[in-house]
């Protein structure tokens, strides 16, 4: 049987009509916050959030008497003044800041604020999935305490148990999720260089990312010496010790290795590790599913390649199981990748 469908007083149908409040939510945010619709700075920090705020809680602290956090509960806006010291959480405060004016104006909770503007704001990177999104979740009344957030100079073990606590993550999930520094640059890793993306194509949500961290590392974009970072096989690009080490873990290789030019795989199993990344902290049987108001993301815009002056060669291969996939060189002069422009 068909799904019942209410039309909203803007329109717009949705299967619930809880949901027809979050149109309007969305039209703002897609005008005034991401630009017009870009897969752009705001986007990519806007997701960072959703993650540094779900990943607040931990079952293991709260067994022990001590509170862990709440999860997607809004504590790291509700209090940004004691998270955002927190030293993973370094530059949220930014995107923090943009996003308090439009909690402010619509009647959303913080925690569904701050999913719902990464869920819409990925749906503008071609080639993501369609997210989810579910509202109901209620705010948090005391901040998530420190080291819930894992940093890029944490150990392959350390951060598998961080997931694991968090919400039972498997190491599958965690590669998965990693998908999301498909679209991301960083700020803070090394300062001399704001907006050094972490594969070279961080408007798009493609396999580049699980690419490039295969290959062999040459240089260092800015400055040596910074913590958590390591060298990069091109140009403009930052790698993380964190994302390089995922990808040669015996753990998490051949799961990362299995995403590079499969963008199906890739759409799916970031869609479902998000899902459950969203509602950490709450029942889902307690929220309403608004799924069906994420726009569709426009179609992939990139084919899974190496880099100009990149070779089969120059991978690291990692994954004992499978080889790595062969893939075309893009033709050209050495690639160098552009900052990711600040807002
Ligand atoms: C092992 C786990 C992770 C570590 C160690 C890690 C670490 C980092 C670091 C150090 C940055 C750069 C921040 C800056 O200097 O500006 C970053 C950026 C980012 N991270 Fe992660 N991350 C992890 C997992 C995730 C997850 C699970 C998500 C989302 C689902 C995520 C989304 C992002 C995004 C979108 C950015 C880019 C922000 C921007 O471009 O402004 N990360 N991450
Ligand atoms: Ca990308
Ligand atoms: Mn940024």
């Amino acid at each position: 049987a068909a799904t019942r469908r209410v039309t909203c007083a803007t329109g717009q149908t949705t299967t619930n009509a809880a949901c027809c409040a979050l149109f309007p939510v969305i039209d703002d945010i897609q005008t005034n916050l991401f630009d017009g619709g870009e897969c752009g700075e705001e986007v990519h920090e806007s997701l960072r959030l959703t993650f540094h705020d779900a990943i607040g809680i931990s079952p293991k602290m709260s067994a022990t008497g001590v509170f862990g956090g709440g999860g997607a509960d809004g504590s790291i806006a509700i209090f940004e003044d004691i998270e955002t010291n927190f030293h993973a959480n370094n530059g949220v405060d930014e995107i923090i800041d943009e996003q308090r004016p439009f909690i402010q104006r619509h009647n959303l909770t913080t925690a569904d604020f701050i999913q719902l503007a990464g869920a819409i704001g990925v749906s503008n990177c071609p080639g993501a999935p369609r997210l989810d999104v579910f509202i109901g979740r209620k705010d948090a009344t005391q901040p998530a305490p420190d080291l819930t957030v894992p940093e890029p100079f944490d150990t392959v073990d350390s951060i598998l148990a961080r997931f694991s606590d968090a919400g039972r993550f498997s190491a599958a999930e965690v590669v998965a999720l990693l998908a999301s520094h498909t679209i991301a640059a960083a700020d803070h890793v090394d300062p001399t260089i704001p907006g050094t993306p972490f594969d070279s194509t961080p408007e798009l949500f493609d396999t580049q990312f699980f690419i490039e961290t295969q290959l062999k590392g040459t240089l260092f974009p800015g400055t040596a010496g910074n913590q958590g970072e390591v060298t990069s096989p091109l140009h403009g690009e930052i790698r993380l010790q964190s994302d390089f080490e995922l990808a040669r873990d015996q753990r998490t290789a051949c799961e990362w290795q299995s995403f590079v030019n499969n963008q199906a795989k890739l759409q799916s199993a970031f869609k479902a590790a998000f899902r459950k990344m969203t509602v950490l902290g709450s029942n889902v049987h307690d929220l309403v599913d608004c799924s069906d108001v994420v726009p569709t993301p426009p179609a992939p815009a990139s084919k899974a390649h190496f880099p100009a002056g990149q070779f089969h060669r120059d991978v690291e291969q990692a994954c004992r199981n499978t080889p790595f996939p062969v893939l075309p060189t893009d033709p050209g002069p050495v690639t160098s990748v552009a900052p990711v422009p600040p807002s």
